[in-house]
């Protein structure tokens, strides 16, 4: 459904968006997850043709977004981080004047499109409200309706979330799950949890850079299967850490503390594996005996922060 080909963006030197390629299939839910300033916003603006990129293209349903702009456009319907509400208007008006801007010619198709919108989105009865005295969850509700308008077969949603009370977090979470199944969804967000609950695949953006990518459950393996180990030994620096490399799966070996002929250093293990016993016979036959030996498995949200904070060590994940 939509295809993104070493997609770039540089706002003078400083490079938001950094030679990204990733397809979107059709009927799936997919999270694009990062910290802020990770280029989420600018990523979905290319997308949905809002901003140009420097360098890359963009696909929707086979329609190039700079070559054929109103086929590609068509296909999505889009709520931005920030929705253009006129506070003045009622939901109805509103939504009634998106209609017209999106094309729908007749008055009462547009009146039965908005109807529509209205119930799929979770706006019964709150049609003759001013927007202005709406709550935050149900303003999100009119963006979210206001982007259904026109029938796209996409809906692209940034941080739709954000700002949200929780209660009505878990709402807009339950809208977006029944939207996936007649529409192909992508949001952004920077909560690992939401996106892990929400969606069917998940794009990990950080610094600009795509770093990993799949199932919730994928990722999870990749990012839950590393471990720290904590230890102390006797022996010299060099013997000790020359001693713990040999050690297959252990990794980022990082001295903590050096003193009186005692080494304290951390590492990481890989795969689920409980690497204490090799690593205390390494140093055991190196001369090195060790004194303190502990390990930790890292929290699921330790490992996407580490990632997302150090994007270069993506290989590890
Ligand atoms: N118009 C602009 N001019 C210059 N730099 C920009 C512009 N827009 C965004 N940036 C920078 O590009 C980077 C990516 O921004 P972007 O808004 O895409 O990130 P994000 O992941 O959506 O974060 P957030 O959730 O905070 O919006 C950030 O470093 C940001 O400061």
């Amino acid at each position: 459904m939509i295809e993104v080909t070493h997609l770039t963006k540089r706002y003078g030197k400083h490079t938001a968006v950094d030679d990204i390629s990733f397809t979107v299939e059709d009927g799936c839910i997919y999270g694009l997850l990062g910290p802020n300033g990770a280029g989420k916003s600018t990523t979905m603006n290319i997308l949905t043709g809002y901003l140009s990129a420097t360098d890359g293209t963009v696909k929707i349903d086979g329609h190039d977004i700079v070559e054929e702009p109103a086929a590609a456009k068509a296909c999505i319907g889009y709520l931005p981080e920030q929705p253009p509400l006129y506070q003045d208007m009622t939901v109805t008006e509103y939504l009634l004047f998106v209609a017209e801007l999106k094309g729908v010619r007749k008055k009462a198709e547009r009146r039965t499109a908005v109807e529509k919108v209205c119930a799929r989105a979770g706006l019964q009865g709150m049609e003759p409200r001013l927007i202005r005295n709406l709550s935050k969850g149900y303003r999100q509700r009119v963006g979210i309706a206001a982007a259904l308008l026109g029938s796209p077969k996409v809906i692209i949603l940034d941080e739709p979330t954000v700002g949200l009370d929780p209660a009505q977090m878990i709402e807009i979470r339950s809208l977006i799950h029944d939207l996936g199944k007649t529409h192909t969804v992508i949001l952004s967000s920077h909560i690992l949890s939401e996106v892990q609950t929400v969606c069917d695949r998940v794009l990990i953006i950080a610094k600009g850079k795509l770093i990993a990518q799949g199932t919730p459950e994928e990722l999870a393996g990749k990012l839950a299967a590393k471990g720290t180990i904590s230890a102390t030994a006797q022996g010299g620096r060099e013997a000790v850490l020359a001693a713990a490399a040999k050690v297959p799966g252990l990794s980022d070996l990082r001295v903590t503390a050096e003193k009186g002929g005692e080494v304290s250093f951390t590492a990481v293990s890989e795969a689920g594996t409980d690497l204490r016993g090799a690593l205390s016979l390494a140093l055991a036959k190196a001369n090195c005996p060790v004194l303190t030996l502990s390990a930790e498995s890292m929290s699921l949200e330790d490992v996407f922060l580490q990632l997302t904070e150090h994007p270069e060590e993506k290989e590890e994940a």
